[in-house]
């Protein structure tokens, strides 16, 4: 810890060497980050975009923060900027081979200095090139024409603005010519006053700029007194005038760069009317360029529609119903046929990947006419699932981080495991957990863990807190039964999992045990549930008894949302019309549930029985269906057993299911 400095030199000193730590710890990180990109690049199947890894970034961030007393939306942010930059910084490292740049050269509007110029320069850093020549001219129009006539290898142009909204002649441009979107750039335009050196700001009486920039600072400009405002074909090129004019009572606005760039003085800074003034630009080419599949990527449309009722909703209901995600969508006339309207339209994903490209073809067919102008790198992801709060509904693709599309499973990092203790969940491995329905007293638990860990178990379970149907049924002994549990789970070697009733418990419990377990009449219990995904310990969930799948993982959703990543799926029965079973046990769920997230999958057979007798075939079917372990509750003297004594497994039991067990499992290679 550095002394509290007492001056404010002594203060600004410190700020200065922190601020040199900051750049020296920031390229130690992207350093590691090219690492990464490296490994990605030898793995062919590792996209570059892990929100898995990106959540559990943040959960670290903002425990740290927290301890630091670092507000969270401050934290979010700067960790926001730095992902984005170390997600671009891969794409030309995992993409594609040095020996395939070249030297590229690209137009924008405008002067050096310009925002265009400043973010294409900004966009072409990233990409696989030799160099870049960046040549300015005066209009759009001009620059799609040196791209036409193949004087340029791209143009740059922006095409929409978060304060003044679409630039129309560039959507004009877009549609006018066969032209391709092949990459984008968010640029967050920061605007100052510049005047001549030695110019006061109570000596301006005429500001030029760009229309766009004029727009932008309009309450500024309403402030300062008497101020002609002097449209001007771009923000750099208002900026080299004033050299050209001379007059002091002249002033321009553009970007820092563009003023200091001219030896021009800032006069004020930061006077957009918004503190979050951005551009989107697109990158334009004569050919398609498909993105690399492992980037997180964009689809940019333009169609028409019939002039009925309904046929703009029928075109959205396509593309919602393929669960892409619309980030754009902006109607213009079509000047040939008034009232009626040309519709661009943005979504989440890659025209090549199967559910989008399907998707793609229903709409051309309700659609007159339908043209894709490019899939590209989705770099404007303001709402990106990692830093903002995860969506609270399941609109596959959305990026939730254990839902993902309901098609056959899509090229994944690979799946999940969650470590109890020393033990494996998931990725292959078979778990089986046993212990009785409570813990009752020292000897039952004791002699039950000897019991089932005879029998194969790797974790002990064992209730403390028994969430019961009637209030003068046993409720188990608390915090007591949990010290038990902890004590013969550290006899016999095995982690344990205990379950949770209340968010005021975990303090009381967490400590103790190895697992948390949340029941099925809690999955719905969205308090729990938050405060369980700020614990860094695993969570087994259990399958809520009238909840579908989709409820069950936006349950999940609810612990992964809070940085906790550590989450076991679990099975254990459904309402239905049968009455023969206590509850179905949902085998289907099993294969489902693999498909739909990377979390492990287990089977509680036990409360979905509801008898002894059923619980070893259906523990047997739950492996023989893929399940990564099962939850069987088992009691050493299952007579005297004070909580659902007819589902308890005697040890004869466990060693039938053992043994049934073994080739089930041999016959999947999978271990045990
Ligand atoms: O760990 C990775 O896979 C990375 O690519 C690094 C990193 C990061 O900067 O922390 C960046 C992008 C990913 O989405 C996740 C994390």
């Amino acid at each position: 810890m550095h002394p509290n400095p007492d001056t404010l030199g002594a203060a600004r000193t410190l700020i200065d060497e922190t601020d040199r730590e900051i750049i020296r710890l920031l390229a130690r990180r992207f350093d590691a980050v090219r690492s990464v990109a490296q490994a990605k690049a030898t793995d062919g199947d590792r996209p570059i975009l892990d929100n898995d890894r990106e959540r559990g970034v943040l959960a670290a961030w903002l425990r740290d923060a927290e301890a630091l007393g670092l507000s969270a939306p401050f934290t979010r942010r700067v960790l926001k900027e730095i992902l984005s930059h170390s997600r671009r910084l891969q794409e030309p490292l995992v993409e594609g081979s040095p020996a395939s740049a070249r030297r590229i050269t690209v137009g924008y509007q405008g002067v050096p200095g310009s925002h265009s110029s400043l973010a294409a320069a900004h966009l072409l850093a990233t990409r696989s090139v030799r160099g870049a020549d960046l040549r300015g001219y005066a209009l759009f129009q001009d620059v799609v024409e040196a791209l036409q006539a193949g004087t340029l290898d791209y143009a740059f142009l922006p095409i929409e603005n978060s304060i003044g909204g679409a630039i129309a002649d560039v959507n004009r441009l877009l549609i006018d010519n066969t032209l391709h979107i092949v990459d984008e750039e968010v640029w967050e335009v920061d605007q100052v006053l510049a005047g001549l050196p030695g110019a006061a700001l109570d000596q301006v009486r005429t500001v030029r700029s760009h229309p766009a920039a004029l727009v932008q600072c309009e309450g500024y400009l309403r402030g300062l007194e008497e101020v002609v405002r002097q449209p001007w074909f771009d923000t750099a090129g208002a900026a080299e005038s004033l050299l050209e004019d001379r007059d002091p009572a002249i002033a321009a606005i553009c970007s820092e760069e563009a003023a200091r760039a001219r030896g021009l003085d800032v006069l004020a800074t930061g006077i957009a009317d918004q503190e979050r003034n951005e551009t989107r630009f697109l990158l334009i080419a004569r050919e398609p360029e498909g993105p690399d599949p492992r980037v997180p990527a964009k689809t940019s449309l333009v169609f028409r529609l019939n002039h009925h009722e309904g046929t703009l909703a029928r075109a959205l209901g396509i593309l919602s119903a393929a669960g892409a995600n619309l980030t754009r969508i902006e109607s213009r006339p079509l000047p040939a046929t008034p009232w009626e309207y040309l519709f661009f339209v943005d979504v989440e994903g890659n025209q090549a990947s199967p559910h989008l490209a399907r998707a793609l073809k229903e709409l051309r067919s309700a659609c007159n006419h339908l043209r894709v102008l490019g899939s590209y790198p989705h770099r404007a992801r303001g709402a990106e699932p990692a830093m903002e709060q995860v969506p609270a509904v399941l609109e596959p693709p959305a990026p939730l981080s254990c839902a993902v599309e309901p098609e056959p499973a899509p090229p994944r990092p690979g799946r999940v495991r969650v470590n109890v203790g020393p033990i494996q969940v998931g990725e292959g491995a078979f778990v089986l957990m046993a212990g009785p329905c409570a813990v009752e007293s020292r000897d039952q638990i004791l002699e039950g863990a000897r019991m089932v860990r005879a029998a194969g178990a790797a974790i002990l379970r064992g209730g403390a807190f028994k969430p019961r149907t009637s209030p003068y049924a046993f409720q188990g002994l608390g915090l007591e039964g949990v010290a038990l549990l902890k004590e013969a789970g550290r006899e016999t070697g095995m982690p344990t999992v205990t379950e949770i009733l209340t968010q005021e418990d975990i303090p009381d419990v967490a400590p103790h045990v190895d697992m948390l377990q949340v029941g099925a009449r809690n999955m719905h219990n969205f308090a729990l549930l938050k405060e369980l995904g700020r614990l860094d310990k695993p969570i087994l969930l259990k399958r809520g008894m009238s909840a579908t799948l989709k409820e069950f993982l936006l349950a999940a959703e609810y612990i992964l949302a809070g940085g906790n990543q550590r989450v076991i799926l679990c099975e254990r029965g459904i309402r239905t019309f049968e009455t023969a079973t206590r509850a179905t046990l949902d085998l289907s769920a099993v294969p489902v549930l693999k498909r739909m997230t990377h979390l492990p999958v287990i089977v509680d057979p036990s409360h979905a029985a509801g008898e002894r007798e059923l619980v070893v075939p259906l523990a047997l079917a739950a492996a023989a269906a893929g399940a990564d372990g099962l939850i069987v509750e088992a009691h050493p003297w299952p007579e005297t057993a004070l909580c659902d004594k007819a589902q308890a497994l005697t040890r004869e039991d466990m060693a039938a299911l053992a043994a049934g067990l073994r080739p089930i499992l041999a016959s999947q290679g999978r271990a045990w």
